[in-house]
């Protein structure tokens, strides 16, 4: 019994990457939902109790993590997901850390509009060619972003590729890997189960304004 628990707004957000890795690995979790309003009104005493304030908040059993990419690393070690050795699960741990720097940099067009969308989009190519070049340097872009295996990171990329082929569906087409690359984890049978639910279709990707 996987015994997991997601604690996380009624979004896909920071929490979106850990549900792809477990659903595609076959693990089931449990939500439980939290209103923002609940939440910044105070309400609901759960953010005093968390260690950073903030959410997701992860348990596996009695164990309880914060940090998406911490939980991700922990969830990439339990499955196997994070290389076949020292070097390769560096690379998986840098191509995260690049994953973050967009995740970032998405955010902040989000919730500040910086920049305007439209410079963001004009820019959008320069912060995924390096994705596209990693493909190409690991058996020419035909597996997995980094390493044999799927790894963390690949959940991680996946989320952040969706999220921006929903604010611009062009932004691969000058990508081929790319676009192979998300058709080709997308398909993947318990992740592809997953990404039809009803569960994941009506989680909005952000908050409304
Ligand atoms: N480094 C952390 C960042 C976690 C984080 O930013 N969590 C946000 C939610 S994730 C996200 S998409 N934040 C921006 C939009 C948002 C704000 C407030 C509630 C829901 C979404 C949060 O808990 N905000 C509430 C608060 O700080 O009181 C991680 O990766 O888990």
């Amino acid at each position: 019994m996987s015994g997991y628990i997601i604690t996380y707004f009624p979004l896909r957000g920071r929490a979106e990457a850990i549900r792809l890795l477990l659903a595609d690995q076959g693990a089931e979790w449990k939500e439980e939902v939290v209103s923002e309003k609940k939440w910044k009104g105070g309400e609901v005493d759960l953010k005093k109790t968390t260690v950073f304030g903030q959410l997701p908040q992860f348990q596996d059993g009695d164990f309880v993590l914060y940090q998406s990419n911490a939980i991700l690393r922990y969830l990439g070690q339990k499955y196997g997901l994070y290389g076949s050795n020292g070097k390769e699960a560096a690379l998986i741990d840098m191509v995260n850390d690049g994953v973050e720097d967009l995740r970032h940099k998405y955010e902040g067009l989000v919730f500040r509009r910086e920049p305007d969308p439209q410079k963001y989009i004009e820019e959008l190519p320069n912060h995924l060619g390096p994705f596209e070049r990693l493909l190409s340097q690991n058996s020419k872009g035909s597996v997995f972003i980094a390493g044999r295996k799927i790894s963390y990171a690949d959940f991680s990329l996946l989320h952040v590729l969706q999220n921006h082929l929903n604010l611009a569906p062009d932004c691969l087409k000058s990508f081929p890997l790319l676009s192979a690359y998300v058709e080709r984890l997308t398909s993947r049978p318990k992740l592809k189960v997953y990404l039809e639910s009803e569960a994941r279709i009506n989680r909005p990707i952000m908050p409304k304004d």
